[in-house]
């Protein structure tokens, strides 16, 4: 091991080496090449993390994995594989997720040095926080495809992960994915929406019926088709989708009938949606079976069947077979359980591969290989050996200067696929980019403003969208300042009768201000509340980490008027593109919208030009839902305000990542 060779590190870093103790979390892509890199420089003392199995698509780049190893734990097999390059290595692996409760503070506080190798938004923050707290220098990194980033995060002298709100992931409206798609990735969400009302979680955000409340459509939406309804039923109860799927034993025909046949004459009888757009075109289930009789059965050549757009016939078969395998697979689960979405399961990804294309055709939009629909619905961005084994590399050599102390030199590092006008490719920072002063993670009195429309946001809506998956809190309680009254509390059941009320109904209007606080975290934050009433392709909220924000509502208001608005969510970007994310020049950060939670890894890149490296955000994706740890910390701000002022960019990927999509 290259530290127990004298000579070649200088003697006091040869010390450190052999004496510090590394954490490493994650042990997928970018993990295993730390950990493999971590023994054969002659670190002893080594903990590594991960909370997932072996699977056979890891094969093709977590070298510490093998044929025999699927199946198996992730951070046992990759301590085992290590320990074969220095068995004199200490490792101590955990087949955990390292938000539970068993890493709090004094867990963090153990190591000199954490290595992060993520792929999710909700960990990523996480681990920022607790090392914030617990002192603990980190080393955050991520790639996405040719692109990778390593960042230093430390206490009071770097930014942390948070200092700038990640860019939200695209997402769309709902009226536009439940009644005017128009392009195949509405579709799609809406397919896998569909996914979840009849074999997931199903979730009242991800309804797939037709929107009468749709501003659009006008008052009374829908309603001659209601009344029709109410006719031949008896009554215009609609029955929850998996009930109704239940009843009907899942029959393809009748769920097929019901989803493209009669929902869409029902969006047909909500005419205003139609004046200038195309009507979509009813579809039923006789007539689809006939063009299978004429096309020929499915493919049965695996690979064609990927890559081909199917016929509507074929596209029918696959809808009814795949319906048939997830019933029974949903079958032998336990009752009141479900099944959970993954693009690597097949019959899963056949059924939203055809339930898009059904719902494409209808719509007059292009229908799509199923490959090309796992790669929107699955949010892939192409894993590359490579990039990871570089990053990795750079992650080790960051450690050595951290243990070094010699965190000057520590700027964050990116690689890239081409070289720039100064021939680098690993092209490193030109500062230290210093925390942000009125970041809601690491400052001392961290602020958020809210922009909501008050009169519809329920409190259960608050939690989940905005501050579990939006701001990353796990277990939050909130009071209305001013008047103490508890909005949402961690207890389990004390604040449920809150739950589906609205801000309004309990009094939180505009200018109110929320304080939520997740001891799991050690997470405080103060929420501005300001009532706004988003327009139809608006998205329903948006939070803004702004000082010039938290100013009373007048000159909120006159602020808006001299100084254009926060940008808005351009459909035509991915999601990583700079235009809603902060700004160095201290500019409003915002986050717009919701995250649907998928795995992805993301290295935003901002490249102002080709000389010079610009400032740039970490490694980004989004969200897994984190559960609790156990610590009740207080937050233990900086002791002194963090020196300068510069916010993070966030950033772009750069080069040719035009294959690279960002969805939900
Ligand atoms: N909360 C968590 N605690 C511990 N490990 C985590 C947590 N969240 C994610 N991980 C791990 O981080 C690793 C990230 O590695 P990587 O990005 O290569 O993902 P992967 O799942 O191995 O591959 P892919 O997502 O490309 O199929 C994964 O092994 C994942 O299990
Ligand atoms: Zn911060």
């Amino acid at each position: 091991m290259a530290a127990q060779i004298d000579g070649v590190f200088e003697t006091e870093l040869q010390k450190k080496i052999t004496e510090s103790k590394v954490l490493v979390v994650g042990a997928g892509g970018i993990g295993c090449e730390i950990l493999k890199n971590l023994v054969l420089t002659g670190f002893k003392d080594i903990e590594i993390i991960d909370l997932d199995t072996i699977d056979v698509s890891n094969l093709n780049r977590q070298f510490l994995f093998h044929k025999e190893h699927v199946g198996k734990s992730k951070a046992n097999v990759a301590r085992e594989s290590a320990l074969a390059f220095n068995p004199n290595a200490k490792i101590k692996a955990y087949h955990d997720s390292i938000t539970t409760n068993n890493y709090g503070v004094n867990f963090f506080q153990k190591f000199s040095v954490v290595l992060n190798a993520l792929d999710n938004r909700a960990a990523r923050s996480h681990v920022n926080r607790l090392c914030l707290t617990a002192d603990v220098p980190l080393i955050e990194s991520g790639t996405a495809g040719y692109n990778g980033q390593v960042e230093l995060i430390k206490r009071g002298l770097t930014s942390c992960y948070e200092c700038v709100p990640q860019p939200a992931q695209k997402s769309f409206p709902g009226c536009t994915i439940r009644n005017t798609p128009s392009e195949p990735i509405h579709c799609i969400v809406w397919a896998k929406h569909l996914f979840n009302q009849l074999f997931g979680e199903s979730n009242e955000d991800e309804d797939v019926s037709p929107d009468t409340a749709d501003p659009e459509a006008g008052a009374d939406a829908g309603n001659a088709a209601l009344e029709k309804e109410a006719n031949e039923k008896g009554n215009v109860d609609r029955v929850n989708t998996r009930t109704w799927a239940k009843q009907c034993e899942y029959d393809p025909e009748k769920i097929f009938n019901k989803l493209f046949f009669e929902d869409i004459n029902y969006l047909l009888s909500m005419s205003n949606l139609w004046k200038n757009r195309n009507p979509p075109k009813p579809a039923k289930w006789d007539t689809m079976k006939e063009g299978e009789a004429a096309e020929g059965s499915i493919v049965e050549d695996n690979v064609a069947r990927d890559q081909k757009v199917l016929s509507m016939g074929q596209t029918a078969m696959l809808f009814a077979e795949s319906i048939k395998a997830l019933k029974e697979a949903v079958g032998k689960r336990p009752e009141g359980d479900h099944l959970v979405w993954d693009k690597d399961d097949k019959d899963a990804m056949d059924f939203v591969a055809a339930c898009a294309n059904i719902r494409a055709q209808i719509f007059g939009i292009p229908r799509k290989s199923r490959f090309e629909i796992k790669s929107m619905a699955g949010n892939i961005i192409p894993a590359i050996a490579t990039t990871n084994a570089i990053t990795a590399g750079i992650v080790v050599m960051r450690a050595f200067r951290v243990l070094q102390q010699e965190y000057e030199a520590c700027k964050t590092v990116y690689v890239r696929l081409r070289v720039n006008g100064r021939n680098q490719f690993i092209v490193p920072e030109t500062l230290i980019i210093p925390p942000k002063p009125k970041c809601y993670v690491c400052a001392a009195k961290p602020e958020v403003v809210l922009k909501v429309d008050t009169k519809k946001l329920t409190v259960r809506e608050f939690r989940d969208d905005i501050l579990i998956k939006a701001l990353n809190m796990v277990s939050p309680d909130v009071i209305l300042d001013g008047t103490g009254t508890i909005v949402i509390s961690s207890e389990e059941g004390e604040t449920d009768c809150n739950n589906e009320k609205t801000l309004e109904e309990l009094k939180i209007v505009n200018g109110c201000i929320l304080k939520a606080d997740d001891f799991l975290q050690n997470y405080e934050l103060s929420i501005t509340v300001l009532h706004k009433e988003p327009g139809r392709e608006e998205a329903p909220y948006e939070i803004v980490a702004d000082p010039d924000s938290l100013k009373p509502k007048e000159e909120e208001e006159k602020k808006q008027e001299s100084k254009p608005a926060t940008a808005p969510v351009d459909d035509a970007q991915p999601s990583t593109s700079k235009g809603h994310n902060g700004s160095s020049n201290g500019k409003q950060t915002t986050i717009i919208n919701e995250v649907e939670d998928d795995d992805d890894d993301m290295c935003i890149i901002e490249e102002d030009d080709d000389e010079k490296p610009s400032t740039s955000k970490a490694a980004i994706d989004s969200s897994t839902t984190p559960s609790k740890s156990v610590e009740k910390r207080k937050h233990a701000p900086e002791d002194d305000e963090p020196a300068n002022k510069k916010a993070k960019v966030s950033s772009h990927p750069i080069d040719d990542d035009d294959d690279l999509v960002i969805l939900d």
